[in-house]
């Protein structure tokens, strides 16, 4: 037999061990990539995508599926990000469908693969959103008993009679926690989650820009304007980092400060979101002068502590048009901030500057 012919020598087993158990290197170099990067931020990504082939075809898929999905399955339907105007094909942000506590540092979460075991997680989190029903912070103990609610089993859309008559009408607008009415209750349609077609569009101007992907009639629900619930201290202290990180990069921060006066007309509830680093797709609504096309509306299920601030179609609004509003009054807020911002909403009435609160 010639030399070069000689069949390489068996590998060694070990004690029990199948020859279907041995899975080629390449292969389980391949599954524990995919089971590593998709807990990767979009920097994270890059820089390991640079280190071999595989990893940079692994990059590769993540990034076309992330693209195609800023919701990460978390709404109800995908909501993808269109850019034709440079390289960035998605924003990196941590998801989240509702208000939640501040989080620091911001939790990891698996985006841009199928199945695997962090899509496991991702499962068991939006079993506890569709749980909570999206009630926000609440008053109402785990038992159910209410400090608020009603024993309704039935309600009409935007008006249920038992909040009505305890004198809450100011207070709260939906049935909540507290009340007998399930999930299917019509007067729970922000607490249902996204159901308009959107997208994320890059603009060259002012970066990423939420668009409708359809017709959405006048008063449809868009979506709340969901983050991180700071204090005031830890607002302020992150709005001179963001203020910071602008002056020497882009950099777009959605830190939002909301004001609420309460039936007396005397006191005022102060509610400092920030989606900057976890929130939803109203982080990418962006300001117009002229107010917009969508109405605020701050709306608080019975039970709740805080309230949620949610965007409904001030008119019908027509697929390829950018969803706006109005960040706040630029003539009293604008004069307290060095580091103003020009605006470009394109309006008639466009003030030049972007609204900034001193917080
Ligand atoms: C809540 S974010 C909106 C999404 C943002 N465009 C992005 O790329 O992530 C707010 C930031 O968007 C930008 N922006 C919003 N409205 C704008 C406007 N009318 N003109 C220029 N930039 C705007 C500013 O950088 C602002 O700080």
């Amino acid at each position: 037999m010639d030399s070069n012919a000689r069949e390489s020598p068996p590998k060694k087993r070990r004690l029990g061990e199948e020859a279907s158990d041995i899975i080629p290197a390449t292969d389980l170099f391949l599954r524990c990539a995919n089971l590593i990067l998709p807990w990767l931020n979009s920097q994270e990504l890059a820089a390991v995508s640079r280190t071999c082939k595989t990893l940079s075809l692994v990059s590769k898929s993540l990034t076309s599926h992330r693209s195609l999905d800023a919701a990460r399955s978390f709404e109800n339907i995908p909501i993808p990000f269109r850019n034709s105007v440079d390289s960035h094909p998605y924003a990196y942000f941590i998801y989240t469908p509702f208000q939640i506590p501040a989080s620091s540092p911001p939790p990891r979460q698996w985006w841009g693969a199928a199945a695997g075991c962090g899509s496991e997680s991702t499962r068991a989190y939006l079993d506890s959103v569709s749980e909570r029903r999206r009630f926000g912070v609440s008053l109402v103990d785990e038992s159910g008993e209410g400090m608020c609610g009603c024993q309704c089993e039935r309600c009409e859309e935007g008006y249920c009679k038992c909040l009505a008559f305890a004198g809450m009408e100011e207070i709260a607008n939906e049935c909540g926690s507290g009340c007998g009415c399930g999930s299917d209750c019509s007067n729970r349609v922000t607490q249902k989650g996204i159901s308009v077609g959107l997208k994320i569009v890059r603009d060259e101007k002012k970066g990423w820009c939420l668009y409708a992907d359809q017709l959405i009639k006048q008063g449809q629900f868009i979506c709340e304007y969901a983050g991180e619930l700071l204090t005031t201290e830890e607002a302020r202290k992150r709005q001179n980092v963001y203020d910071k990180l602008r002056s020497t990069q882009s950099f777009a921060s959605a830190l939002l400060v909301i004001r609420e006066h309460l039936p007396s007309g005397q006191a005022c509830l102060r509610i400092n979101i920030d989606a900057t680093r976890i929130g939803n797709i109203a982080r990418f609504i962006n300001h117009s002068c002229d107010g917009g096309n969508l109405s605020t509306v701050l709306l608080r299920s019975s039970g709740a502590l805080l309230p949620r601030l949610c965007f409904f179609a001030a008119r019908d609004i027509y697929a390829e048009e950018e969803l706006s509003f109005s960040y706040g009054d630029v003539r009293v807020t604008g004069e307290n901030r060095g580091n103003k911002l020009n605006c470009c909403c394109g309006s008639s009435c466009c003030f030049g500057t972007l609204p900034c609160e001193n917080t």
